[in-house]
């Protein structure tokens, strides 16, 4: 569904929706998105089309569409009065894709969200992480300093940092703390943290480093630990499976609401002067209580359905995070809505819809039940 075609800003800035006359008096800001087609990138999408932008979003080239978790926000651009949500081909691995759309689409603000980004998975591909995660992240920068330089505009940029970078670091971990990384995806993540730092001193770019602890939805993907619990739960629930196989359910996490966050990377490209923000709940809580909230929310036991499986322990593991967002609540007047157990119970809620969808294809004979135990 993406569109190949170049649309021009000029084009595009002249299209107003009817629905939105409170800004239709100014030209709409342009938003370029990396990411688009994530969790991160979905809901900071819808947020930043209600504050009335225009939001472009690069996606890679696959064979199949990954554009699930936008598909509902699309448009197709021949409808050019409501299409304001645009989908270019590029990728953070090729930097002439990065500079060629920046200088098509000119925004005011890049937000950068692609990632390899499941931790255990960086152990099997280091070098490709390294790749889109450190390296695309300065490509993304390069080209941002560059167009600014050859055009004479400004754009402010995004960089998603992570609370993995603090890694072995003691909680509670906020913008002072030392990184101590624990993973290739952690370690790419610290330099692309210090490239947005130094092009911020080098250049004078306004560029920001959220450093966002996890944040969960019903749209997180689903090999990772919450997801693969609320998503294995909705089936057992249903009777499409048994057991569900994890690793270390000690590991305790700072587990925030996704839609609550993007606002919060917005609100940094608002303020008058670009600087690091920890973005976080300040409330931990290991796998086993995830586990815990979410099979009792149904009235189940986890014991009688988790099997521990030590391929999925990491080779090292970050053992506790619990951040400190005192800055952000601060400064950016920011501060989560959802907390740990409405999150769970959102999650369950999506999952057990998702699993009763799932067992009437089974029953009718659609779908198979994916061999599971
Ligand atoms: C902020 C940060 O947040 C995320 O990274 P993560 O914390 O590694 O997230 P996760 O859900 O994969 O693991 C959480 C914990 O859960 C343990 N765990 C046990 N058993 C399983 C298991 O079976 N699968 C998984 N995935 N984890 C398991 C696992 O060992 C770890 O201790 C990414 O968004 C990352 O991009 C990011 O930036």
């Amino acid at each position: 569904m993406a569109s190949e075609d170049n649309v021009s800003r000029s084009e595009a800035v002249a299209t107003l929706n009817g629905d939105d006359s409170h800004i239709a008096s100014q030209p709409r800001k342009v938003a370029l998105v990396t990411g688009i087609t994530g969790q991160d990138g979905s809901y900071l999408t819808e947020f930043l089309l209600g504050k009335g932008y225009e939001v472009h979003g690069l996606i890679r080239r696959s064979s199949n569409y990954n554009t699930q978790r936008i598909n509902h926000i699309y448009v197709d651009p021949h409808n050019a009065n409501k299409a304001l949500m645009k989908l270019h081909y590029a990728d953070l691995s090729d930097a002439s894709s990065l500079r060629r759309w920046l200088d098509v689409i000119k925004p005011e603000e890049v937000y950068n969200l692609a990632a390899q980004s499941h931790v255990a998975v960086s152990f099997e591909i280091p070098d490709y992480t390294a790749d889109v995660v450190a390296t695309g992240a300065l490509r993304l920068l390069e080209a941002v300093r560059s167009h600014m330089a050859d055009n004479g505009r400004t754009i402010r940029y995004y960089q998603a940092g992570s609370s993995e970078m603090f890694g072995s670091t003691p909680p509670p971990q906020s913008e002072t703390t030392p990184f101590h990384p624990r993973s290739p995806y952690a370690a790419s993540k610290v330099a692309a943290h210090w490239y947005t730092v130094n092009y911020r001193e080098a250049y004078g770019l306004y560029a920001c480093n959220g450093i966002l602890f996890n944040h969960e939805s019903p749209r997180r993907g689903e090999n990772f630990v919450t997801r693969k619990i609320t998503r294995a739960l909705g089936r057992i629930k249903v009777g499409l499976q048994t057991k569900l196989f994890l690793g270390n359910i000690q590991a305790s996490r700072d587990w925030g609401f996704a839609g609550d966050y993007v606002e919060a990377m917005w609100l940094m490209l608002q303020q008058e002067k670009p600087d690091d923000y920890v973005v976080a709940t300040e409330e931990s809580h290991t796998v086993e209580e995830f586990l815990e909230v979410s099979f009792g929310y149904v009235g189940l036991n986890w014991k009688d359905h988790v099997e521990i499986d030590k391929r999925y322990f990491r080779p090292t593991e970050v053992d506790n995070l619990k951040g400190d967002a005192s800055k952000a609540k601060e400064l950016l007047k920011w501060k989560p809505k959802v907390g740990f157990e409405q999150l769970v119970k959102m999650m369950v809620d999506e999952d057990l819809e998702m699993a009763k969808r799932e067992k009437v294809l089974v029953d009718a004979g659609y779908i198979d039940a994916q061999q599971q135990p």
